[in-house]
């Protein structure tokens, strides 16, 4: 304190009364100690003593806090309770009991004030308790702020306008409030010690900035210390917040924790043996396997066991997957073709769900708002199905059957499932057109067609199948529908009775696998067999809806192929041979959702327009699994190469299925298969035979057998020649030789039967040549002439006899 020579720091700015007077002059005989005491005035000394009390204050206050905390820190931690934070009773006895330990505080510490003090204080103020005379002095002073130099100058120029004061009088009210406000104190004294001048009030406030640094450089040392001390600065809510924010922190450090164990754990996996599968009894250790090899595979290279491959760990899942969700192997190596595993995961628990109800509003007679009013009414709870559809409704519950309903058999609405509804938007029928629906019954799309047609036009409606035809003249009828003929024939032949069609819709047969949830014995029973079967007659009908469609229609020459099947081979491949073979092209379908048709499937590669394609699932779109193209055709032309050689790209295996080797043709099934492709055989004209290769008989042999048969005799006579003694190698027209083998036991008996007439036929002509050989050249002996006829008659025999075997050989 008191004025020093400006040895050390420059000045930072002249004081009032700084500038009157002269550095002050130091005498260096005695010790600095001594020289400051002998002039230090009454107040600094008594400053300096409080300052130094002060200072051994916080010591011993930071000592016991220290030693209070060690011991009360690990009991307040667990003690916590967050019901605490709302609980406004305790929250309010914390804070008084703190505020009376502040005050108690302020007094033992004669009149020094320490934050927390300050804090309780203030506390207690934001309660409104605060006595109001108390007031200004705490707006400068307290407040959670520290007072800055600049603030604390501006008061007092205040106080020194304000007041006129006596110093005696300052120094009673100094000795009254110093217990309150220490900034305030020192700040009274300071303008009491005036004549010490405005510097050293400077000096002043750097020494005390000095020792607020030197303290908070000890508060970092001790971080915890701080924190105790700010706890007690802190509303108990606030410190309840706090410690829950804590808590929460560690909770999610915790799970951070436990997530990493998991992976740790899931890195762990051990691939099982043979046998440790064939024990696994419950399906839940199923479950908890396939989540595990899923884990495996999606970061295979970190997470694999190095002695097992990736097949290894697929195969693991796939029969897991059939297990835990009964499908067979052959259906569930399709799925997987299709989806990544986690992807897969989530069709199938989607699958294993129902889709909700869907109905469609019949527009023909009601607007969806008034059914749904009508329904409501009837205690069903519903909703319109989405933006995508103006007619659609999911209902939630009902306390009726939906199919009852006197609006129901008034026709105001059709059950139907939401993604029927898409291919007829994708059609987009209009009024007066001409339309084929080929595929129709039980007529849930025919019906939607015909609405949009407002009953206008012709359509078509068309099924294979009778019986299911009754379905769709009793919902026609209820419907009040008045535009459709209904026909009953195999679509692939509907081209050779009527075409030219402004619109065809291809609802087609399909193997279902969209539709799971519905029928789950897809699961189970689908074999490659089915597949191949519906491929293929989808390829053959969507071939005649092309052809039965007009390219020259001034609306449309637009075809809307359909399935309820996720699989690629019913959809991309079929639209995909399509395109190769007529002259259309995809067009967007004008759904505005569903996923993009495939552009490559495993070795495909298909059109890339087949992202116009959509394909929409149960697990993205809570519908059933489905698929639509829309196809637009430019020329009513067949191109060339598709009669020419339609099936070129494609092998013979895939054209048409290939039965087991050991197959009993007496099982329904197989005499089902045997019987259609007997059928397709005899009916040569039948469009199939456009495209498609018979199995199991390579190329030209079909022809060679016609051939061959007629010509046998002139085959004997070559085989003769050349010395073939083997009944199976025939020659063809070319010359090449071709094996065809005999078909049944009876054929393979004459054939033998032949074979060795033939022979035979042979033996005596070589022996009537060697009889007659020594007069070969001899002509017109009688003798001979005689022997010769004496030959002939048995050469005649013989010749009748395998002319017999021949005859019965061909018939056969
Ligand atoms: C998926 S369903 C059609 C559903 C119908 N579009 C609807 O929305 O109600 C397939 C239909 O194709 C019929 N079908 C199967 N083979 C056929 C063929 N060769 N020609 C015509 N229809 C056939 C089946 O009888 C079946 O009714």
């Amino acid at each position: 304190m008191g004025r020093k020579i400006n040895l050390e720091r420059p000045k930072k700015g002249p004081g009032r009364k700084a500038r009157k007077q002269p550095e002050p002059v130091f005498t260096f005989s005695k010790t600095d100690d001594d020289d400051s005491q002998k002039k230090l005035s009454r107040h600094q000394v008594k400053r300096l003593k409080k300052r130094e009390l002060v200072k051994v204050q916080k010591k011993e206050d930071k000592k016991t806090k220290k030693t209070l905390k060690k011991t009360a820190k690990p009991t307040a931690n667990n003690t916590f309770d967050p019901a605490e934070v709302f609980n406004v009773e305790k929250s309010r006895q914390k804070y008084q009991q703190l505020g009376q330990k502040s005050k108690q505080q302020l007094s033992n510490s004669n009149g020094h004030q320490n934050g927390a003090g300050k804090k309780g204080r203030n506390l207690f103020d934001s309660d409104n308790e605060m006595d109001e005379d108390e007031q200004p002095a705490p707006k400068l002073a307290t407040g959670g702020a520290r007072v800055t130099k600049s603030q604390m100058k501006k008061f007092l120029q205040q106080a020194d306008s304000d007041d006129d004061e006596d110093s005696d009088e300052e120094e009673m009210d100094s000795d009254v409030d110093e217990d309150d406000e220490e900034s305030v104190d020192a700040a009274e004294d300071d303008y009491e010690d005036d004549d010490d001048g405005g510097e050293e009030l400077d000096e002043e406030f750097d020494e005390e900035e000095d020792d607020e640094m030197e303290d908070d450089e000890e508060d970092e040392d001790d971080d915890e210390d701080e924190e105790a001390e700010e706890d007690e600065d802190m509303l108990p809510i606030e410190a309840a917040n706090k410690k829950l924010k804590k808590r929460l922190e560690r909770e999610q450090k915790e799970a951070d924790d436990e997530m990493a164990e998991a992976a740790v754990n899931r890195e762990r996996f051990t691939f099982p043996s043979e046998e440790e599968v064939a024990q696994t009894s419950s399906l839940q250790d199923v479950h908890i396997r396939i989540k595990d090899v899923i884990g495996v595979l999606a970061d295979f290279s970190v997470n694999r066991d190095p002695n097992r491959s990736r097949c290894e760990y697929i195969d693991l899942l796939r029969k897991d997957l059939c297990l835990y969700y009964s499908y067979n192997d052959y259906f569930m190596g399709l799925l997987m073709d299709i989806f990544s595993p986690n992807e897969l995961l989530e069709f199938l628990e989607a699958s294993e769900i129902q889709r909700p109800v869907t109905i469609r509003t019949n527009s023909l007679k009601t607007r969806r708002r008034d059914l749904a009013q009508a329904l409501i009414n009837r205690g069903i709870n519903l909703d319109p199905i989405g933006k995508w559809s103006k007619e659609g409704l999911v209902v939630y519950s009902s306390q009726v059957p939906l199919g009852a309903t006197p609006e129901y058999l008034a026709g105001h609405y059709m059950l139907q499932g939401g993604s029927s509804m898409l291919p007829v938007m994708a059609l987009a029928p209009e009024e007066n057109e001409r339309i084929l629906d080929m595929c129709a019954a039980p007529g849930g799309k025919s019906s939607h067609i015909s609405a949009l047609m407002k009953n206008t036009g012709v359509l078509f409606v068309n099924d294979a199948n009778k019986e299911r035809l009754h379905a769709v003249v009793g919902n026609f009828h209820r419907l009040g529908i008045q535009n459709a003929v209904v026909t009953c024939m195999d679509g692939i032949k509907f081209g050779d009775i009527m075409k030219g069609f402004d619109r065809v819709l291809l609802d087609a047969p399909c193997t279902g696998a969209g539709v799971i949830s519905k029928d789950p014995s897809v699961k189970a029973t689908k074999t490659e067999i089915d597949v191949q079967r519906c491929y293929n007659l989808q390829r053959r009908l969507l071939l005649t809806a092309i052809d039965c469609l007009s390219a020259n229609s001034p609306t449309g020459g637009y075809l809307v192929y359909s399935t309820c099947s996720i699989l690629p081979q019913e959809n991309e491949w079929v639209i995909d041979f399509a395109l190769k073979r007529r002259n259309v092209r995809l067009v967007p379908t004008g759904l505005d959702f569903g996923v993009e048709g495939m552009t490559n499937f495993g070795p495909h590669r298909f059109h890339p327009t087949m992202k116009h394609t959509r394909r929409f699932y149960p697990h993205t779109h809570n519908l059933d699994g489905f698929f639509v193209a829309k196809l637009q055709k430019f020329s009513d032309a067949i191109p060339k190469n598709a009669e020419d050689d339609p099936v070129e790209e494609e092998p013979v295996e895939e054209e048409e299925m290939q039965l087991p080797k050991k197959i009993d043709k007496r099982d329904w099934y197989y005499k089902d298969i045997v019987e259609e492709r007997k059928a397709k055989r005899a009916d040569t004209n039948h469009v199939v035979t456009v495209f498609q290769k018979p199995t199991n008989v390579k190329k030209g042999t079909k022809k060679s057998k016609q051939e061959t048969q007629p010509t046998l005799a002139k085959g004997q006579e070559e085989k003769q020649h050349a010395g073939t003694e083997d009944p199976k190698q025939q020659s063809t027209t070319n010359g090449t030789k071709q094996r065809t083998a005999p078909e049944s036991k009876t054929e393979k008996r004459e054939a033998g039967e032949a074979l060795r007439l033939k022979k035979k036929l042979k033996q005596v002509q070589e022996q009537n040549g060697k009889a007659t050989g020594f007069n070969k050249n001899k002509t017109n002996n009688k003798a001979d002439k005689q022997a010769n006829q004496k030959r002939g008659v048995k050469k005649d025999t013989f010749k009748k006899k395998v002319g017999k075997a021949h005859r019965n050989y061909r018939a056969s």
